[in-house]
């Protein structure tokens, strides 16, 4: 299987946009609905689910997530501290508050983070570049600190996309690499890594070697350790 570098992933993002037509809000709602799924499959002991947002569209595969798993029976809370105003986020965010999922408007302390069950880091993807702005530094402390287990999406937040994390970086017990593994996941030690957002056309595959492996049956989620 291919582990993609930044700009790889970006083509491949763009290629989907560009040359096959499809909405980010399509490509978001797969994404996001995998990893309810993957979460799902990982943790269905779990209850208490707070989700992280970012401000890009990692943060929206996030609030669809949110909304999912919502819908399979989790208790859903969620954290959006800096917010685009483009109307998908917008009804993104709309959906999860008719959904009765609360909203923090602070950034939640290490010892309330401890008492979730999981949390869903879906603050940024494979746009992010090092270093952390200070906005988010504070916040990304604490996740460091926690012992409840993280399910990253698609990056583990504050890592570099091809260089792994940081000294002081996040540690997931999950990750879930959309579309295909970016360089990053080679670093990934948590139990739980799938693959998911099955949208990736034949054709794109095979330009890009992705190499991906076989999608169990009509599942759109995949384990790979
Ligand atoms: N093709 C696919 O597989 C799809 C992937 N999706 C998801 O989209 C993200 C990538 O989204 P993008 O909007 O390009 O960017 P990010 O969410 O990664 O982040 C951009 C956001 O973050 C800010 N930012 C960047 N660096 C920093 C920093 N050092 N400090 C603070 N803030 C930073 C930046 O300003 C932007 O606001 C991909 O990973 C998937 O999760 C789609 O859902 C659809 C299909
Ligand atoms: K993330």
């Amino acid at each position: 299987m291919k582990y993609l570098n930044q700009q790889e992933a970006i083509n491949v993002d763009q290629e989907l946009f560009n040359n096959y037509k499809f909405s980010v809000d399509q490509l978001m709602e797969l994404a996001g609905l995998s990893t309810a799924c993957a979460i799902h499959d990982a943790y269905n002991e779990a209850t208490k689910v707070l989700v992280y947002c970012g401000p890009g569209n990692n943060g929206g595969d996030g609030l669809v997530c949110a909304r999912h798993l919502k819908l399979f029976g989790y208790e859903l809370e969620l954290f959006y501290p800096k917010r685009t105003s483009k109307a998908l986020y917008e009804n993104l965010l709309h959906q999860c508050k008719s959904m009765n999922i609360l909203i923090l408007n602070q950034n939640p302390s290490v010892s309330e983070l401890n008492c979730y069950d999981l949390i869903v880091d879906a603050l940024f993807g494979f746009s992010y570049k090092p270093p952390t702005r200070p906005e988010f530094q504070e916040i990304l402390k604490n996740l460091r600190e926690i012992e409840t287990p993280i399910c990253s999406i698609d990056i583990p937040s504050g890592w570099d996309v091809e260089d792994g994390p940081p000294e002081d970086g996040i540690r997931p017990d999950f990750l879930i690499s959309l579309t295909a593994p970016k360089l990053c996941a080679k670093f990934f030690k948590g139990r739980h890594h799938y693959l998911g957002g099955r949208f990736v056309p034949p054709a794109l595959q095979n330009k890009y070697d992705l190499n991906l492996p076989a999608y169990p049956g009509h599942s759109n989620f995949v384990k790979l350790n």
